[in-house]
């Protein structure tokens, strides 16, 4: 097990952003954190990387122990003695201990070129060492050989000496991901990633957002349900701060309880369109929907495979 929370609760005056919630993720799963405005999404994010501090409850994470799991199904476990008790770390401790995160509104240095924001990311998540004057000169080159490879990746290499204010939208949001991948942390914690961005643009990040979920474990925070149930391998529902179902895609669509609180439907119209089908919306349904190719995450990894730098 990555990480595990065991009965996870921030409370806000009278409010209970986070409710008890248990919650497990497995070394290279991608979890999608649903619900509707207000469940406590975010919150649980800023609980997990240290921005909050739990009322009650406890966050463990193994990046040991996951790596340890990867390839044979989470053996591991949070509760195995490498495990970190990160209850009460700090941002900094989080990041360091390789939990990473993008925000829903965008974090970057406007007036720094692309390459920058990326290079400084990858600085930083060395640690406080990086910073002293007399670093060694190869520490720079390591952080721009690492940038670079990483705008490689998000597809922004042409943008390298672009100042980042003049990115698109969707090509901020790609770089707010470049930025989170600075340091290669172990957990990817994602909120909102397509959030404003234009229909061409959504095919971009998501494509993003499946590439990095093949080498890294990944949360994402999601409102759009024709990504949430295309490329996530789990979703988790909160509802009110409690986490009211936690499965495969197909489970979570079809689950009652979800339904009335948060889908309204959706699912149930797709179903009815295509027959029933298990594995999600069907090609020809999604074509007409943005033009986005859908289809199983597990399907497209061939597909990715080798592309990397
Ligand atoms: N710092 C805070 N102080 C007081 N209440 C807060 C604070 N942060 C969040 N809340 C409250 O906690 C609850 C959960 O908010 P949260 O932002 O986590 O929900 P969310 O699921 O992320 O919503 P959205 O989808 O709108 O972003 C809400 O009732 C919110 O008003």
């Amino acid at each position: 097990m990555l990480l595990e929370t065991d009965g996870l609760t921030k409370r806000f005056g009278g409010i209970t952003a986070v409710d008890g919630v248990d919650f497990a993720l497995e070394a290279g799963e991608l979890c999608s954190i649903i619900g509707p405005n207000g469940a406590g999404k975010t919150t649980f994010f800023n609980l997990l990387t240290g921005v909050l501090e739990p009322s009650d409850g406890r966050i463990r994470f193994d990046p040991a122990g996951g790596a340890d799991s990867t390839g044979s199904n989470g053996s591991g476990s949070a509760g195995d003695d490498t495990a970190l008790d990160i209850t009460a770390a700090s941002p900094d401790e989080t990041a360091l201990a390789g939990i990473h995160r993008s925000y829903q509104i965008t974090n970057l240095f406007p007036t720094l070129s692309v390459l920058e924001n990326v290079r400084v990311a990858a600085q930083a998540s060395r640690g406080n060492d990086s910073w002293k004057l007399w670093r060694n000169v190869s520490d720079f080159e390591d952080h721009y050989a690492e940038a670079t490879a990483i705008l490689e990746r998000i597809g922004l290499a042409a943008e390298a000496e672009t100042v980042t204010q003049n990115l698109s939208h969707g090509e901020k949001r790609s770089l707010e991901v470049g930025v989170a991948l600075a340091g290669d942390p172990d957990l990817l914690l994602l909120d909102e990633p397509t959030a404003g961005v234009s229909s061409e643009g959504v095919d971009e990040v998501v494509a993003l957002i499946e590439d990095v979920a093949e080498d890294h474990s990944v949360m994402l925070i999601e409102h759009n349900m024709e990504v949430v149930m295309d490329i996530s391998d789990r979703i988790a529902v909160l509802h009110r701060g409690e986490l009211i179902a936690d499965g495969p895609p197909e489970d979570v669509r079809g689950d009652e309880t979800v339904q009335e609180a948060y889908l309204g439907g959706y699912g149930r119209e797709e179903s009815g369109r295509d027959g029933g089908s298990a594995d999600g919306p069907a090609e020809s349904d999604a074509a007409t929907d943005g033009g986005r190719q859908v289809g199983a995450r597990a399907g497209r990894r061939a597909d990715l495979g080798g592309d990397r730098p």
